[in-house]
């Protein structure tokens, strides 16, 4: 296994146009991912919000369907253009509710993700003909989530806000920013940073290293990780986004609920839900995350090759 010279740089880029197609691929899945998470608790079955994955996706298609206004022609930018008509084609449906957000929010995010990966790679990395140990990996990975946390942390309290309601309570994420500095501060605006910590250090360690070590294990005897076909990388990614989530979940299911206003999350949940409460909106985060991350991976790959072949030396 060999292990090429590693440029923080390019990773920083390269994460930028990974985050991108994460947020494509994943965005409408996430989105009824944390509806189901932080719907209130029925104490009877029949007057749950959503009943599952499937209600969940049905009822906000066909709710948001309904609910086109004039301001939804209101294109901020290309990118937004291009997103809007996305979500025209997949049946105007607002699964891609608040996209401009996470867009603003996740490609930055994996971009530094992959910085922090690189970063950790470069200094642990003596020579640069000699492989990391699985260890070094995972910590080059626990160091992407400690970077991260410092806009994932902001990024996540306001998109779950947007997520949870919609247009009705904020215009958008900066008037979401905004009223939650005015009101408290920027503690308000932080407010799930330990709870984001806890998610995601092991997690992207983990994310990091299973990625890796698929590449590896995928990498046929005498030839170049880089030269890994797409449907391997496409693979190799996917897994690394499951894995991720087995151990993502039960915080992200906790922070969902506490960056949207439940007080006391942990004890709240196991007393009206019990521990598979935990696992809430565990359909929509496994059926999103293979594509999600099997799509980000691709995107980050195809990325360094082409920073690769037009700044060698970087
Ligand atoms: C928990 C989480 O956000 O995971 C990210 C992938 C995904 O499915 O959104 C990856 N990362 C580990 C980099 C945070």
């Amino acid at each position: 296994m060999e292990e090429a010279k590693v440029s923080p740089l390019k990773n920083f880029i390269a994460g930028g146009v990974a985050g991108a197609c994460l947020l494509l691929a994943g965005h409408p899945l996430d989105t009824i991912k944390v509806r189901l998470q932080t719907q209130p608790k029925a104490s009877c079955a029949q007057y749950v919000i959503y009943t599952g994955t499937y209600d969940c996706f049905r009822k906000t298609v066909s709710k948001e369907k309904k609910k086109m206004h004039r301001d939804n022609e209101v294109i901020e930018g290309a990118i937004f253009y291009l997103v809007s008509k996305t979500c025209r084609l997949i049946g105007d449906s607002k699964l891609f509710v608040c996209m401009g957000a996470p867009l603003a929010g996740v490609a930055p995010m994996m971009a530094i993700s992959f910085f922090g990966f690189g970063l950790g790679k470069q200094l642990q990395q003596t020579d640069p003909g000699k492989p990391l140990t699985h260890t070094q990996i995972f910590l080059s990975g626990c160091l992407a989530g400690v970077f991260t946390t410092v806009i994932v942390a902001p990024g996540e309290r306001i998109k779950c806000l947007l997520q949870v309601n919609g247009k009705a309570r904020y215009s958008g994420p900066l008037d979401c920013a905004v009223r939650l500095y005015k009101q408290q501060g920027i503690r308000s605006v932080y407010k799930g940073t330990v709870l984001t910590l806890i998610r995601d250090v092991p997690s992207n360690g983990l994310y990091f290293l299973t990625y890796e070590y698929l590449k590896n294990l995928l990498t046929p005897e005498g030839q170049s990780v880089s030269q890994l076909s797409t449907p391997k990388i496409l693979l190799a990614g996917g897994v690394a986004g499951i894995l991720n989530w087995t151990i993502a979940l039960p915080p992200d299911v906790l922070k969902s609920n506490f960056q949207t206003g439940l007080v006391d999350v942990l004890r709240t949940l196991l007393r009206e839900e019990g521990p598979t409460g935990l696992y809430k909106g565990f359909n929509a985060v496994f059926l999103r995350a293979f594509p999600a991350n099997a799509a980000c991976f691709l995107g980050f790959e195809v990325a360094l090759k082409g920073l690769n072949a037009i700044a060698p030396s970087w």
